[in-house]
């Protein structure tokens, strides 16, 4: 392989690893999201801040280039997915390490390591954008089975474990093993369709798309199935009343940054695949130019 060849695939990694970056810069840096941490509110966490998800993304992000490095090449899906994998463990710990134990991007890592993996080889394939959410699919087929229903009452059960045990919802691994499909079938057509408003209020707008169908396993683990449908509900009243783009949706979600706050209620995994749309937007736009 000449010198040229490999500066090129090394050169496409970084784009998409820098993408990864730019996107979860995105999600921590809107406001007023509801439960979430942002520049002007630790939201319903009291072991983190805005500074702590910076330190965490600089921390992360050598990682994302090589998730990507990783789909460039011959490797089967599911071989690139079992690199990933022992990379992301590293990357986890690297987090924990730089957050000093605070889980501040556990839930972004994983979307984001397959992401940008199964990016670098739609690429290297020269397949289309749509098709990468079959390489998403292929990649992680089976992970529920795998990893949920083979499980025994452990003591160290992580929260994704204990709530499939619980509710028998697969949350995180389920979203991945379907095909992201909160952002590929929802999250990603709702954001580009909101591009008349400011970047600050496109974001928010698209989080309150997101929560409304989002089975997130933080606000589970934290609360209830109750409290999880309330969430929903809440969030397409605020959609049916204009979200972002209209003055009473805009007091409404204040009212429901202010009573998440109060409630302890956070909607992490709406906010790691707002995290996810964003990085898909980035994506999509580039592979339209290179085409
Ligand atoms: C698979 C992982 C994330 C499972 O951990 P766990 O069982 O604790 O998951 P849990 O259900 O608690 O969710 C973790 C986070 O996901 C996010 N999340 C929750 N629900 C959802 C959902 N429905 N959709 C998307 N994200 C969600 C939240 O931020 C949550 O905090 C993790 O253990 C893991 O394997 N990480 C190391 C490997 C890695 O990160 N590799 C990167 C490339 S594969
Ligand atoms: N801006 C954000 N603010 C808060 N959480 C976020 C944000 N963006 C993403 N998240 C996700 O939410 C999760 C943090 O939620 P949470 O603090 O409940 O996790 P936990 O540490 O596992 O649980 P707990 O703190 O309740 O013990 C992280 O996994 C992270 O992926």
């Amino acid at each position: 392989m000449s010198n040229e060849e490999v500066y090129t695939i090394s050169d496409t990694a970084f784009i998409i690893g820098n993408f990864a970056v730019e996107a979860m810069l995105y999600e921590v840096a809107c406001y007023p999201s509801p439960g979430l941490v942002s520049p002007v509110s630790n939201g319903a966490h009291k072991d983190m801040n805005y500074f702590s998800f910076i330190d965490s993304t600089m921390a992360l992000s050598k990682y994302f280039t090589l998730f990507a490095q990783k789909g460039l090449g011959d490797s089967s899906y599911k071989e690139i997915f079992k690199g990933i994998r022992r990379l992301g463990i590293d990357a986890e710990k690297e987090m924990f390490a730089k957050t000093k134990g605070v889980n501040t991007h556990k839930g972004m890592l994983f979307l984001m390591g397959i992401s940008c993996a199964a990016v670098a080889k739609a690429i290297y394939e020269k397949r289309d954008f749509h098709e990468i959410q079959h390489i998403i699919k292929m990649m992680t087929k089976g992970i529920v089975k795998e990893e949920l229903s083979t499980l025994d009452q452990r003591e160290d059960l992580s929260h994704g474990e204990r709530l499939y045990l619980r509710h028998k919802i697969t949350g995180i691994r389920g979203e991945v093993e379907a095909g992201i499909p909160t952002v590929f079938d929802f999250s990603l057509d709702f954001y580009k369709a909101c591009s008349h408003l400011s970047i600050n209020d496109r974001l928010i707008h698209t989080l309150l798309g997101i929560m409304q169908i989002c089975d997130d396993s933080t606000i589970l683990y934290r609360h209830s199935p109750h409290v999880l449908e309330e969430v929903k509900e809440k969030s397409r009243e605020i959609i049916a009343n204009g979200g972002m783009q209209t003055p009473v949706g805009k007091e409404k979600i204040n009212e429901l940054s202010m009573k998440f706050i109060e409630r302890n209620i956070s909607p992490g995994g709406s906010a790691d695949l707002l995290g996810v749309t964003v990085f898909f937007y980035l994506v999509e736009e580039y592979m339209k130019k290179s085409t």
